[in-house]
C-alpha cells in the first residue's frame, strides 16, 4: 500500500468538513477531464474525416463547435484553479489551528526541549503542504476519466490496438509499489530534520547581539550550514527516489507509445481504419499515456503525504494528561510525596516530601543553579516528577507567573481585556494596571517593552487570575529600588487568602512577607523550615 488505512482515514477526516467544495472541485475536474479526453480526440476524427470526404459544412459546424467547447473548457479550469486555492487555504488553516491545539496539550518539556522553530515549522510548513492533498485527489480524479475515458475511445476506435497499452500497467503497479515505501520514510526525515533546523535557525537569530559583540559570523554560519545539510541531504534523496521511479515508468510509457503508433500506421496502410481514426488514436494514447503519467507521477506525493499525514497523526494523537495527578485528592492545597527529579546525572530534587497550606507565603531560595525554576515549573505542572508525585487538590486554581513568559500576539492591553474577560475581573485589572504603573504600556507590544515592565506585566497577569496558589519566579528581578517594597506589598494584598510560593534572590531582605522558606542546597537535597 502506498498510503496506510490509518493515514487513509486521516486524511478523509481533515477533507470531511470541506466536502461541500471538494464536491464542487472533483466535479469541475471531473467535466474537464470527460470534456478533454473525449471530445478532442472524437472531433479530430470527424473533422479530419470531413474533409477527406469534401464535406466543407459538417467540418465548418464542427470546427466552431469546438473552439466553443475549448473556450468553456478554459474558462472551467480558470474556475477550477481557484476553487483548489481556496479549499488549500481553508484546509491548511484549519490543520494550523488544529495543531495549535494538540501543541497546547504536549508536555511542556518537549517544546522547551524541541524550541518554537521546530514547531513553527511543524504547524506552519507541514500543514501547508499536507493541504497539498486536496491536489493529490484532483490528479487522481483527472487522471482516472481521462485513462477511462481515453481508453474507451481508444477501443472503440481499435481494441486490439488498445491491448498493447494496457499490458503495461502491472508493471508500473510494482514500480510504485518497489518505491512508495522509500519515499514515504525518506518524507518523514526530511521534515522531522526541516523541523530540527529552524529551531537552529532561530536561535541563530536570536543571538544577534552576542554574535555581533564577540565577532561570530563565521561560527554562526557554520552552525547554519551545518545544520542545513540533514534536510538538504534528505530533500536529495527524496528527488532521487522519486526521479529514478519517474523516468523508469516514462521510459516503459514511451514505448508503449510507440508501439501503438506503429500497429496504428500498419492497420491504416492494410485499409483497416481511416486517417482520420489514426489521428484520433494517437491523440487519445496521447491522453491516455498523459494520464498515466500524471498518476504514475502522483504517486511519489502520495507516499510523501503518507509520511506528512503519519507525522500529522502523531503529532495530534491524544495523550493522557499528565495533570491527572491532580484529581487525586489532597489535605493541603498541594502536595508532594518522595518526588524525584533530575536533568540526566543532575540530581534537582531527591525524596522531597512538602505540603503547602492554603496561607502559606513560602520563600524559596537557594544559589544560581541548583534548581528553584525547575522546581516551581514541577509544582505548576509543566515538568513531571521523575519519582514520586505531585498532587493539586481538587476545585484548586493555580497562577504562575515563569520564566520564559510571553503574551499572546498583540498589544498589552489587548492581552489585559482578553485576561479580564475570561477571569471576570475588570476592575481588578483596572487597579493592577493602575498600582503597578502601567498606563503607558497599554498600547505597545509586550516585546517593546523594558525589562522591568515586563516584569510587571507578569506580575499583573498572574495576580489577575483568581487562584488558590500563586507561583513567580523572581517577581521583583529587575524593578527598581524604590518600587520593590511596594511591589511585595502588591502581591501580599492580591493574594492574603491564598498559598504564594516565590523565588527571590533578595529574600533575606523581605523575610518579615513570608512565614516559610524552602531552601534549595542543589545536590537534590531541599530544608524546610
Ligand atoms: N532543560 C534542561 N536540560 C538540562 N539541564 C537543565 C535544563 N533546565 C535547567 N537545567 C539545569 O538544571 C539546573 C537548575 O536550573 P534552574 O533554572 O532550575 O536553576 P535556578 O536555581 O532557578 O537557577 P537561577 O537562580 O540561576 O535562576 C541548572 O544547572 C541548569 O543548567
Amino acid at each position: 500500500m502506498i498510503i496506510s488505512k490509518e493515514n487513509l482515514s486521516t486524511a478523509a477526516d481533515i477533507l470531511k468538513p470541506h466536502h461541500k467544495k471538494l464536491g464542487l472541485l472533483f466535479f469541475l475536474t471531473a467535466i474537464q477531464a470527460v470534456m478533454f479526453s473525449a471530445i478532442d480526440p472524437l472531433a479530430m476524427k470527424f473533422l479530419i474525416d470531413a474533409l477527406s470526404e469534401g464535406d466543407v459544412q459538417t467540418f465548418i459546424y464542427l470546427a466552431v463547435g469546438v473552439t466553443f467547447i475549448a473556450t468553456f473548457g478554459r474558462v472551467l479550469i480558470y474556475y477550477t484553479a481557484l476553487t483548489s486555492q481556496k479549499i488549500k487555504n481553508d484546509l491548511h488553516q484549519n490543520l494550523t489551528v488544529e495543531m495549535a491545539e494538540s501543541l497546547y496539550n504536549k508536555p511542556y518539556e518537549e517544546i522547551a526541549e524541541k524550541g518554537r522553530g521546530y514547531f513553527t515549522s511543524r504547524l506552519h510548513d507541514e500543514a501547508r503542504q499536507l493541504s497539498g492533498v486536496v491536489d493529490v485527489c484532483t490528479t487522481l480524479i483527472s487522471g482516472f476519466f481521462v485513462s477511462v475515458i481515453g481508453l474507451s475511445v481508444a477501443i472503440w476506435l481499435s481494441w486490439e490496438i488498445t491491448l498493447a497499452l494496457v499490458v503495461i500497467v502491472p508493471f508500473l503497479y510494482f514500480l510504485a509499489h518497489r518505491f512508495s515505501g522509500k519515499i514515504s520514510s525518506c518524507t518523514e526525515r526530511l521534515h522531522e530534520t526541516e523541523a530540527q533546523f529552524k529551531s537552529i535557525l532561530n536561535k541563530a537569530i536570536d543571538s544577534f547581539k552576542y554574535v555581533k559583540t564577540h565577532s561570530l559570523i563565521n561560527q554562526a554560519q557554520h552552525r547554519i550550514e551545518e545544520g542545513i545539510t540533514e534536510p538538504l541531504d534528505a530533500r536529495y534523496k527524496n528527488t532521487k527516489i522519486a526521479a529514478m521511479y519517474q523516468s523508469i515508468s516514462s521510459v516503459f510509457l514511451s514505448y508503449a507509445e510507440l508501439s501503438v503508433l506503429i500497429a496504428a500506421g500498419i492497420q491504416v496502410i492494410l485499409g483497416a481504419i481511416t486517417i482520420g481514426s489514426l489521428f484520433a488514436l494517437t491523440r487519445a494514447f496521447g491522453m491516455i499515456v498523459g494520464a498515466v503519467q500524471q498518476l504514475s507521477s502522483v504517486i511519489p506525493h502520495i507516499a510523501a503525504l503518507n509520511g506528512l499525514l503519519e507525522r500529522y497523526r502523531v503529532f495530534t494523537q491524544k495523550v493522557e494528561s499528565p495533570q491527572g495527578a491532580s484529581e487525586i485528592a489532597a489535605h493541603s492545597e498541594l502536595e508532594l510525596h518522595n518526588v524525584g527529579f533530575s536533568y540526566g546525572d543532575k540530581q534537582i530534587l531527591k525524596d522531597v516530601s512538602l505540603n503547602v497550606n492554603h496561607d502559606d507565603k513560602i520563600l524559596i531560595s537557594g544559589g544560581n543553579g541548583v534548581g528553584k525554576s525547575t522546581f516551581l515549573n514541577l509544582l505548576a505542572g509543566f515538568y513531571q516528577p521523575q519519582q514520586g508525585r505531585i498532587t493539586l487538590a481538587k476545585d484548586k486554581e493555580m497562577s504562575t507567573a515563569l520564566y520564559p513568559f510571553q503574551f499572546l500576539p498583540g498589544t498589552v492591553k489587548e492581552n489585559f481585556n482578553t485576561l479580564s474577560l475570561k477571569w471576570d475581573s475588570s476592575g481588578r485589572a483596572e487597579a493592577l494596571i493602575n498600582e503597578l504603573g502601567l498606563q503607558e504600556c497599554l498600547d505597545v507590544n509586550y516585546d517593546d517593552l523594558s525589562e522591568g515592565q515586563k516584569k510587571k506585566c507578569q506580575i499583573a497577569a498572574c495576580l489577575l487570575k483568581p487562584a488558590n496558589i500563586y507561583v513567580l519566579d523572581e517577581p521583583l528581578a529587575n524593578i527598581d529600588d524604590q518600587s520593590k517594597e511596594n511591589i511585595l506589598g502588591l502581591i501580599e494584598r492580591y493574594t492574603k487568602k491564598a498559598a504564594v510560593l516565590m523565588i527571590m534572590h533578595e529574600g533575606n531582605n523581605f523575610k518579615d512577607k513570608f512565614t516559610r522558606f524552602i531552601d534549595l542546597k542543589g545536590d537534590g537535597k531541599v530544608t524546610v523550615s
